[in-house]
């Protein structure tokens, strides 16, 4: 059977060429991104990349100075004066701060967009309960906010979003108002809630390991454009340019010349790899080195001294000096190293990636 492939109106969001601009500074550029339906990305990037304009824009909250934008088949944005205000685009959104009325009890915090969409009385009630029951709040729903911790809120805030079940979910660095361990715990839950219940979302964060544990694809923003949008594990393997190898911190990148007779060789002539099968064209190039790359192996082509040896709770990950070269590396490794001893380092060739320059 042929599978057509999704146009714009079957997506669960479908931006064109979005662009912004607050006054003359530009802050969004030429922003391309479809949502299948089911599918959450994640907005990753720097502080001022762009994230959360872009979410503003998708919301509703914010008026794109170009591009179109579709939400459930829905045109929401055309650049010529179509703006669908927020509640006209029927998406859930979940924000730092909670943004839950301290007024209302958690029920009917929870149940408030099903009165916006004139449910009765008792079908709303019914929807709201199963929704907290969702995030495990099911205890708590006669309960005002102020009485419940900041992780609690955020539930109450996350079961808001989803109780009308809507086309798309909006996440705005949702938990960074929340410690570290609390964090970890939410974005789990918010990831297989989602998943459960089939939503689409776009999530924003700067948080990578957030980022990687909710999101099916990662978009990572650089200088208000979309760099490169892959799954966490493909954005890794195969970052598209140094910027965004750089951004997620991959491994050691390295400026060097690539020749076909003696592979990689840096560019003051003190590192060499000349094993290396690389398969990149000849010249100058930056070539990276992951942290997965390599390996301390007694056969290693490499030496290295250990310069920092970090206990990680499961794991230690030791700072590395490449002989003659001031080129950091980092390995992890489940034993510990002795300050300034010499290790011998194996590359996995496969892994490396060279971007001529
Ligand atoms: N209302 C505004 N007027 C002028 N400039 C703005 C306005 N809102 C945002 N900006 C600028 O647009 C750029 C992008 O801001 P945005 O909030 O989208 O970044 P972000 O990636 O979400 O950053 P953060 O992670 O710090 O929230 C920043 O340089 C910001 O100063």
């Amino acid at each position: 059977m042929k599978i057509d492939p999704l146009n714009a109106s079957s997506f669960a969001l479908s931006a064109t060429q979005i662009a912004k601009s607050f006054g003359d500074t530009e802050v969004l550029r030429n922003i391309h991104l479809d949502l299948a339906p089911g599918e959450v990305v994640a907005l990753l990037g720097p502080s001022g990349c762009g994230k959360t304009t872009l979410l503003r824009i998708a919301a509703g909250l914010l008026t794109a100075s170009a591009g179109q934008m579709q939400i459930a088949g829905k045109c929401v944005v055309d650049g010529r004066g179509v703006n669908t205000p927020p509640e006209g685009r029927g998406i859930g959104m979940v924000f730092q701060d909670y943004a839950i009325w301290p007024h209302l009890s958690v029920l009917e915090n929870v149940a408030f967009p099903l009165r916006m969409r004139k449910l009765g009385r008792s079908a709303r009630e019914t929807r709201a309960r199963r929704a907290l029951d969702r995030v495990g709040l099911a205890h708590l729903a006669e309960r005002f906010p102020g009485t419940l911790s900041g992780g609690q809120q955020q539930r109450v805030a996350l079961a808001r979003a989803i109780v009308a079940e809507p086309p798309l979910v909006l996440f705005d660095e949702p938990l960074s108002n929340l410690d570290r361990e609390l964090r970890e715990g939410l974005a789990l839950e918010i990831g297989t809630l989602l998943r459960e219940l089939g939503l689409s979302a776009i999530y924003v964060t700067h948080d990578q390991s957030e980022a990687f544990t909710i999101a099916d694809r990662v978009a990572v923003m650089l200088g208000g454009e979309i760099a490169q949008i892959d799954t966490p594990e493909r954005l890794f393997a195969s970052p598209d340019s140094v910027d965004v190898a750089q951004f997620l911190n991959i491994g050691a990148l390295i400026d060097g010349h690539v020749c076909s007779t003696q592979g990689f060789t840096c560019s003051r002539n003190s590192l060499k790899l000349p094993d290396l099968a690389l398969s990149a064209q000849e010249g100058p190039a930056r070539i990276l080195i992951p942290r997965t790359a390599i390996r301390l192996a007694s056969d290693g082509a490499l030496t290295a001294q250990v310069l920092r040896c970090q206990f990680q709770g499961d794991r230690y990950l030791l700072h590395l000096g490449l002989d003659g070269d001031s080129t950091r590396l980092v390995c992890p490794t489940d034993r510990p190293a002795a300050l300034n001893s010499r290790i011998p380092l194996a590359i996995d060739a496969d892994r490396l990636r060279v971007f001529p320059h």
